[in-house]
């Protein structure tokens, strides 16, 4: 019969743990008597046993140590007390645990001549005589084919079953000349006492015994005095040293043979007990202390003995196989939870993605429709308009240097930079660092952002009424109350001038000639060139004028130091503009439809193309990054140009987008002329237009749109009866009110514009997740926004930033999180800036150089062009009460240049700010359309130059006027 009860064995083992014995070590000392030779040489005792806990150093009276005088262990051995009685009461139970399943160890320890070996060689034999007698009551046999076998002899000759009268049947005597066998013995121990506890009375042959070998350590230890003290040397002190190596913490089990071999005693698994032996010889008083105070320290040492089990190869096969099978088990249900509810998490997420994605295509394909139909009614009233009017009729078809005379004033602060410094420090260009640090990444994700901004609307720029109705017949009043001589200004120029403010809405669209157009038909590299010849071709074919307005302001030029040769720079890049808008003039009806109509045929092509990109969104989400390699941005430039277009074509597709006038379809203030961006780089995100719809998160941003409206509203109640604030408050043909046209525009375009946002936000979130990562909470977002917008603000005055940069920044950041890395961009280049200035550098862009004093220079000219055009853009009845409600005076030019730099750089008050973008919202007059005026800020009504191609960044912006 073999041993099959695996289950048993496993119980066994699993019960180990509750037979675990917590229990300190027995720690006993024992006391020698005095030796001859110490009794001759008078060496007295020291210590007495008072007790059978208890040891009393005697010789303490009158004696102030500092060691103690009595000990308590849990065995004190007098010196008369036999070997017998010390194994009894202090390490026969320990010892006899093993017959239990328990390791266990029996120390001596003390100094040398002290009776270790006199004390453990009792012990031993003790022990191993109560074990022999204890094994001795056990037999373990075998009954296999009716045969017996005795498993505790080597012999294997059956057993026979004999009747005996008192006792029954018992097997034929077990042999006991195995028991000998010390190592085989304490093995054959173990698996009796497992088989006993189990009740099993037979065991497996096979049985692998070797898998538990009990241990019963009798130790007998080297002297535990110190080296020095036991003159020892040579291979003594060796011995000694390797004996009673020790360190603290880890345990070098490995170091020494000894504790190799006693390792599982001393691991804790194993009772110990520890014979502490001792001189009573004075000679030796030291020694003995040390080893009493080595016997408290082991006093405290807790074991944690566990019973050991034997267990048989299936039974351990069949424990691991089941540990396994648990441990999958359990790993299977782990993988499918997590699984299922990533798969589940990831399918909702793809869902919502999925019906987002078709709400988006079902709202671009209605405005794809809707411009289709546009499209088709343009060239509807197009070819009417030519139908019924006559040749030679045209409002436009003017001399052209007489068109020409009449908006040079227009044209007047600009400049080249000086070609030799140029040249001089074209090599600074090259090996600028901090150049190419400024204008690095991020800084081209912001370029890319607001030139694809501009590039959106402007290419998709619909129908602006401004453009096709007729002019207004507004009379200006320019008199100056001290004009300087020369000036001349007459109706016609400031009828013209009004018609400028047509063509400033349209440079994008429309003031180009149409192979310069932004067709499909040109590469951003080929346009590039185009523009370029033409700009040379206007510079050597146009003759220049200059007017009243420009003579006068030579003294402002003297003023701030523009030379001549600046002069005659900025008046040849004057021509550029001058030529366009004079072409304009005479081809406008054409062009301009020419120009809508592909825009509009543009606009449905990137609608399909936007929707196109929606259908594939899920192949690219999440894949880009502001922050992806250039490789990155490459391979993904479709999806992310798509996003811009998608968002472009929302833009534009709003009824009051159609209306809004974005001047200066080539400023940029993010340091990449367009062209360059739009070949480049991947679209950054567009911004939605200011029109004051909440943000994103739903701060109150104020926008100038709102405020003017809010001011419009004040006003129009106020000047209900004014009949001269008609043309500002009232729709042109006087029947609806602007506020109510307005309202219901803004109402359309709120709608429209929370889809654009939301949008937006949608796949900005999408596509840069990344990026977005970072992004703080929208609270302290928002805070920092505005302590970080203050700082750019200051940096703003402290670099003398071009206002039109500034203009443009402020309306298109207002806080919403994806600003954040505009805003940390702008700060880091006018940080970069404004140390270089401070530096007393000069700056390399574009081949141009700016220092702080040309930037003064050019500071002050764009004010002066600002405060021109402010002036001429306010109708005559307006501008007493708008420049009264301010308390400036209106007919002083020093009073008007007041004004300018008080709106635009002399304050670092927000509020202030605000304020004035909304004073200068109507002074540029454009309030009556219920728009946001950022003709004010971009476009030739800063400088005709903006509108020049090779001149709209950032960078050069700062040379507009320079
Ligand atoms: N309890 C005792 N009663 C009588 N004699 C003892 C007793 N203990 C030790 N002795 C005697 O003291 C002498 C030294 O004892 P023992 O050899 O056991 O010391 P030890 O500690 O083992 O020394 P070492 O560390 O050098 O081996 C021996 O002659 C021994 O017989």
């Amino acid at each position: 019969m073999g041993v099959e009860g695996g289950d048993q064995e496993l119980q066994q083992l699993n019960a180990q743990e509750s037979d675990a014995r917590h229990e300190k070590i027995l720690v006993s000392v024992r006391l020698r008597p005095l030796n001859d030779k110490e009794i001759q040489s008078n060496d007295f005792s020291d210590w007495e046993s008072i007790n059978h806990t208890t040891i009393l150093f005697k010789n303490c009276l009158g004696e102030r140590s500092m060691y103690p005088n009595a000990y308590t262990f849990d065995r004190v051995f007098g010196y008369d007390e036999s070997t017998r009685k010390v194994y009894e009461e202090s390490a026969k139970e320990i010892a006899l645990s093993v017959l239990n399943g328990i390791n266990s160890s029996v120390f001596a320890y003390g100094q040398t001549s002290s009776g270790k070996t006199f004390t453990m060689s009792g012990i031993t034999q003790y022990a191993v005589a109560d074990i022999y007698d204890y094994i001795e009551q056990f037999s373990a046999i075998e009954i296999y084919n009716e045969l017996v076998r005795d498993l505790l002899s080597v012999d294997t000759t059956p057993l026979r079953l004999l009747d005996d009268p008192e006792r029954g049947t018992v097997v034929e005597k077990l042999t006991e000349e195995t028991l000998r066998d010390k190592s085989h013995l304490l093995e054959l121990i173990a698996v009796c006492e497992a088989q006993r506890q189990t009740g099993e009375t037979t065991l497996n042959e096979t049985s692998s015994r070797s898998h538990q070998i009990l241990r019963l350590n009798f130790v007998d230890l080297a002297g535990s005095e110190r080296t020095s003290q036991t003159l020892a040397s040579g291979a003594r002190l060796k011995e000694g040293s390797h004996i009673n190596r020790r360190r603290n913490g880890h345990i070098p089990y490995r170091d020494s043979k000894l504790t190799r071999i006693l390792q599982n005693s001393l691991g804790g698994n194993a009772r110990t007990a520890i014979i502490c032996t001792m001189s009573p010889a004075h000679s030796h008083l030291e020694q003995s202390r040390n080893t009493l105070l080595f016997a408290s320290c082991a006093k405290e040492v807790s074991t944690n003995a566990q019973v050991n089990v034997v267990m048989s190869d299936k039974a351990l096969v069949k424990q691991l196989r089941k540990e396994l099978a648990k441990l999958e088990s359990e790993l299977k249900n782990m993988s499918m939870v997590s699984s299922t509810g990533d798969v589940s998490a990831v399918l909702r997420e793809k869902e919502l993605q999925i019906e987002k994605m078709d709400n988006e295509i079902k709202e671009l394909s209605r405005q794809r429709d809707l411009a289709q139909s546009k499209v088709e009614e343009l060239l509807e009233s197009t070819r009417k308009e030519q139908a019924s009017q006559p040749k030679g009729t045209d409002v436009y078809s003017q001399p052209r240097s007489e068109s020409r005379e009449k908006i040079v004033w227009l044209d007047e602060s600009s400049e080249t930079s000086d070609t030799s410094d140029y040249q001089r420090l074209d090599a600074d260009l090259a090996t600028s660092e901090s150049f190419h640090y400024i204008d690095g990444h991020v800084g081209f994700n912001l370029a890319t952002q607001s030139s694809d901004l501009l590039a959106n609307i402007d290419e998709n720029l619909l129908p602006n009424e401004s453009l096709l109705q007729p002019l207004e017949d507004t009379t200006l009043d320019f008199t100056p109350a001290d004009p300087s001589p020369g000036i001349r200004i007459d109706e016609d120029i400031e009828d013209n001038c009004k018609e400028v403010r047509c063509i400033e809405v349209e440079e994008g669209s429309i003031n180009r000639k149409p192979e310069l157009s932004d067709s499909v038909m040109f590469s951003p590299e080929e346009k590039e060139i185009q523009n370029e010849k033409e700009f040379q071709r206007d510079l050597h074919d146009k003759e220049y004028i200059i007017s009243a307005d420009e003579r006068e302001s030579e003294k402002f030029d003297k003023k701030y130091s523009i030379s001549a040769e600046e002069k005659n720079d900025k008046e040849s890049h004057y021509s550029d503009t001058e030529s366009i808008v004079f072409e304009l003039k005479e081809e406008k009806p054409k062009q301009q439809t020419d120009a809508e109509h592909d825009a509009l045929v543009q606009k449905i092509k990137e609608l399909q193309r936007t929707i196109d990109m929606l259908v594939n969104h899920n192949h690219t989400l999440g894949n880009l990054s502001p922050y992806s390699t250039d490789s990155e941005k490459s391979s993904s430039r479709g999806s992310s140009f798509s996003r811009s277009r998608s968002c472009k074509a929302i833009l534009t597709s709003s009824p009051t987008f159609e209306n809004v006038v974005i001047h200066s379809r080539d400023f940029s203030f993010g340091g990449f002329d367009k062209e360059q961006v739009s070949s480049d780089r991947p679209k950054g995100l567009p911004r939605v237009s200011d029109h004051g719809q909440p943000s994103r998160l739903g701060h109150p941003i104020p926008s100038i749109r709102n405020a003017i409206m809010n001011e419009m509203e004040r006003d129009q109640y106020k000047n209900s009866d004014a009949s001269d604030n008609s043309s500002l408050y009232s729709s042109d043909d006087g029947r609806t009110s602007i506020k109510e046209r307005t309202e219901a525009k803004e109402s359309e375009c709120n709608e429209s514009e929370r889809d654009v946002s939301s949008y937006m936000m949608r796949v900005r979130d999408c596509m840069s997740e990344g990026a977005m990562s970072t992004v703080q909470s929208p609270l302290n977002w928002f805070e920092e926004f505005e302590s970080q917008r203050l700082k750019i603000i200051e940096l703003w005055h402290a670099c003398h930033i071009p206002l039109v940069h500034r203009t443009y920044f402020f309306l298109l950041f207002k806080g919403d999180p994806s600003d954040k890395i505009y805003i940390e961009v702008e700060l880091r280049r006018l940080s970069f800036i404004k140390n270089r200035f401070d530096q007393g550098q000069k700056i390399v862009m574009d081949g141009q150089v700016f220092t702080p004093s040309s930037s003064i220079r050019a500071l002050n000219q764009e004010r002066e062009m600002l405060m021109r055009q402010m002036y001429k853009k306010i109708p005559a009845q307006e501008r007493e009460s708008l420049f009264e409600k301010w308390g400036i005076a209106i007919n002083s030019k020093q009073r008007r240049q007041q004004l300018a730099r008080c709106l635009w750089t002399d304050t670092k008050d927000m509020q202030h700010i605000r304020e004035s973008a909304n004073l200068v919202a109507k002074l540029v007059g454009f309030v009556d359309e219920g728009q946001v005026p950022k003709e004010m800020f971009v476009g030739p009504s800063v400088g005709p130059k903006s509108m020049n191609r090779r001149s709209y960044s950032w960078k050069s912006g700062m040379s507009i006027v320079s």
